[in-house]
């Protein structure tokens, strides 16, 4: 649904060139929810900014439903930008419209008859459960509220894809619970496909399929989540699954198991201590349930040094276990 190839974007300034994107390829499928990670600066607005071209890439190529952008003039542009919405942090409402007049708007710039906006409006009201509050102003409305109006406004026009520019983040852990449940519906109802920029963990467990971590401009890990879990020195499993546990025991070899999808619900460490006759102890870890799959990861403590527990270390890698020896 999004491809993108060998995107760049620089911005020139008196004090000096900025490569914000950096050669980014990525590619979304249609239904899917992807997740670009990465610290303030790393260039993610930037890129999301290049999907729908409200910035011009230097160099590289964006497709978005079969349709390449970066070519496009300026009138078949806004035609084909009618196939992605946007959803912002701030939420960018016109204060001055209600609830039903800021989602009418997306209707009256697409050109859409009156009469048809009207009944539209609902539809969309309803689909995000904000039916009661169509005549209420956006200083009326709480945070979530306003993001749920951003959704529908960005619905308008029936998108295939909407790119959310870190919707959550001005919104406290229930609520954007809440809008993420909203986004995860709306991409199993209406098959929606979902690019967003996140700097919050729980935003990917929660809802993504795939994602990246960008640094610098440029993605350093890329993938399906379940994927990226088992890769050996991913920043990102360690970052989902964050746990206060000692590197080392003497006298013990400590190592990182990280295991997802089906093997999630294997008794590991029973098994382990079971056929290895070995007094296996857990130092730390965790189990979640991420948006496409469980998964789960443990610091564990063998008695002896690697050599004496190969065979355990080999058992837990047919397990389907990641295993990293973590010192
Ligand atoms: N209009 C601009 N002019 C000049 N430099 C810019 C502009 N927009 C962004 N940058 C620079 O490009 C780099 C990437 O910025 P970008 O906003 O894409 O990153 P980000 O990961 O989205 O960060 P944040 O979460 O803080 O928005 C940064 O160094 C930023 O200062």
């Amino acid at each position: 649904m999004i491809e993108i190839s060998g995107l760049r974007k620089t911005y020139r300034s008196k004090a000096g060139d900025v490569v914000a994107v950096d050669g980014v390829d990525l590619t979304v499928g249609e239904g899917e929810v992807f997740g670009v990670l990465g610290r303030s600066g790393a260039g993610k607005s930037t890129l999301l900014r290049c999907v729908n071209m409200l910035e011009r890439p230097d160099a590289g190529t964006v497709s978005v439903d079969g349709v390449e952008l970066t070519g496009l003039r300026r009138k078949r542009l806004r035609l084909a930008r009618h196939t992605i919405g946007m959803i912002h942090q701030h939420f960018a409402l016109l204060s001055s419209r209600t609830v039903a007049g800021n989602v009418a708007f997306a209707l009256e710039v697409t050109g859409v008859p009156r009469a048809e906006r009207r009944t539209r409006v609902a539809e969309l009201l309803d689909l995000v459960g904000l039916t009661e509050r169509a005549e209420a102003y956006p200083a009326q409305l709480s945070g979530g509220q306003k993001q749920r109006v951003g959704i529908a406004r960005a619905l308008a026009a029936r998108p295939k894809v909407l790119l959310s520019d870190e919707a959550t983040s001005a919104l406290d852990p229930e609520t954007t619970e809440s809008i993420l449940r909203l986004l995860l519906d709306l991409n199993r109802r209406l098959g929606l496909t979902i690019l967003l920029i996140t700097h919050e963990m729980t935003v990917v467990k929660r809802i993504c399929t795939s994602a990246a971590v960008m640094r610098d401009g440029r993605f350093v890990e890329s993938g399906r989540v379940a994927d990226l879990l088992r890769q050996p020195g991913s920043e990102l499993a360690r970052d989902l699954f964050p746990f206060e546990a000692p590197e080392s025991v003497p006298g013990a070899t400590v190592v990182d198991v990280t295991v997802s999808g089906e093997d999630a619900d294997t008794p590991i460490i029973a098994e382990l201590a079971r056929r290895f006759d070995t007094d296996v102890r857990i130092l730390g870890g965790t189990v979640e349930t991420l948006a496409a799959t469980r998964a789960g990861r443990w610091r564990l403590a063998l008695p002896g040094g690697p050599e004496e527990n190969r065979d355990a270390l080999e058992y837990l890698r047919t397990l389907g276990a990641r295993v990293g020896v973590a010192s």
